[in-house]
């Protein structure tokens, strides 16, 4: 088999804070391929946006990987400099199409600017080759090239999201990072971002990981996914897999909360209360308050991830694994504390 384009090894990922060390990502491991199209799933505060940092080599300063890898075709990267990230990493093999567009273009620079200083410090293009290519991946995102030349306050927020999506092109990066991409912007506008996301996806056949609270997106857009709480992986696997068999009672809950089109007019659940902070290590399942399942053994320890079927690809980190599936009839209300009411 070939090398995975990136793999995440047991990754933990710890904030100093005045309180002392916040565990914010803790022994996460999945893998994207080349090609892949995986989607990281998870209510917020469960470390999505702090794996996605650590990346790109963009933790907040007080924020340390303290164990585990992130490899990059094969290559640790997660130790990297800032100065081998901007030259080896960031633009060229992994983008980023970030939470808010707004916020990632200089009001100041036109947008074509932000693309010619790409091509200037990454590239050997030419002013006139750049701006041909810029005004290509503004076609392939259905804005009118010759916009290339306004600024971003003359663009609408889709617009923006749009110009940021050739921006992420603009380098033909291996893996490009959509980290809720759609905030800020209506649900039409939403719809139509996606749709521009998947065709791009399939269009340059480029890796694509995206970080969203939304498990629908995922099990439409998505070719394998993880399922994230408190800072761990709850379920991985394939979208089928987890779609159709979710073996960990956050990704049973999770769908619930969600429309499903397979039963468009059914009720939709609420997992109450919120994902826990961890100060230090991580000694118990994180979805133990939450979970209406729990036992003991969950309080005792941490589940590790492991293979729920026989290629060992589809994984779940919960001790009832075998048995949610029996324990679930319907749509349950937890409450904090675990029980169903
Ligand atoms: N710089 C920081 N210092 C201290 N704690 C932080 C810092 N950045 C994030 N955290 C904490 O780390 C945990 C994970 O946050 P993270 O932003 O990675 O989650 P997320 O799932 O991406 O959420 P969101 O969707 O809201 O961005 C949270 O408890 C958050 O409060």
């Amino acid at each position: 088999m070939s090398e995975p384009l990136l793999e995440v090894e047991d990754l933990t990922i710890q904030y100093r804070t005045s309180e002392g060390p916040l565990t914010a990502v803790s022994g996460v491991s999945f893998t994207v391929d080349e090609g892949e199209y995986f989607g990281l799933v998870g209510e917020s505060g469960c470390g999505k946006s702090t794996i996605v940092n650590a990346m790109i080599g963009g933790l907040d300063d007080n924020g340390e990987v303290v164990s585990g890898t992130i490899k990059y075709r094969g290559e640790e990267i997660q130790d990297f400099t800032e100065a081998q990230w901007n030259k080896t990493i960031r633009w060229k093999e992994i983008s980023q199409i970030p939470q808010g567009s707004m916020n990632s273009l200089d009001p100041l620079k036109r947008i074509d600017e932000h693309a010619l200083e790409l091509a200037d410090v990454h590239t050997d293009m030419t002013k006139k080759e750049a701006l041909e290519r810029f005004k290509e991946l503004f076609e392939t995102v259905g804005l009118k090239p010759e916009r290339v030349k306004e600024y971003p306050h003359q663009f609408s927020g889709g617009m923006q999201q749009r110009a940021i999506i050739a921006l992420a092109l603009f380098l033909n990066p291996s893996l490009i990072i959509a980290d809720e991409p759609t905030t800020a912007l209506d649900v039409i506008m939403q719809d139509q971002i996606f749709k521009y996301i998947d065709r791009v996806q399939e269009e340059y056949e480029m890796s694509m990981l995206l970080i969203t609270h939304d498990i629908s997106l995922v099990f439409e857009s998505c070719d394998s996914m993880g399922v994230m709480h408190g800072g761990q992986l709850a379920e991985s696997g394939d979208v089928y897999d987890v779609f159709n068999t979710p073996r960990h009672p956050y990704a049973i809950l999770l769908q619930e909360a969600f429309p499903d089109v397979r039963d468009p007019k059914r009720e939709l659940g609420t997992i109450k209360g919120s994902p826990p902070q961890h100060l230090g290590e991580v000694a118990e399942c994180t979805f133990v308050d939450r979970c209406p399942w729990a036992v003991e053994e969950c309080r005792q320890r941490a589940p590790t991830l492991e293979a729920v079927d026989t290629a060992g690809e589809h994984r779940a980190a919960c001790f009832r694994w075998n048995e949610v599936h029996e324990l679930y009839e319907g749509p349950v209300e937890t409450t904090p504390g675990g029980e169903s009411p």
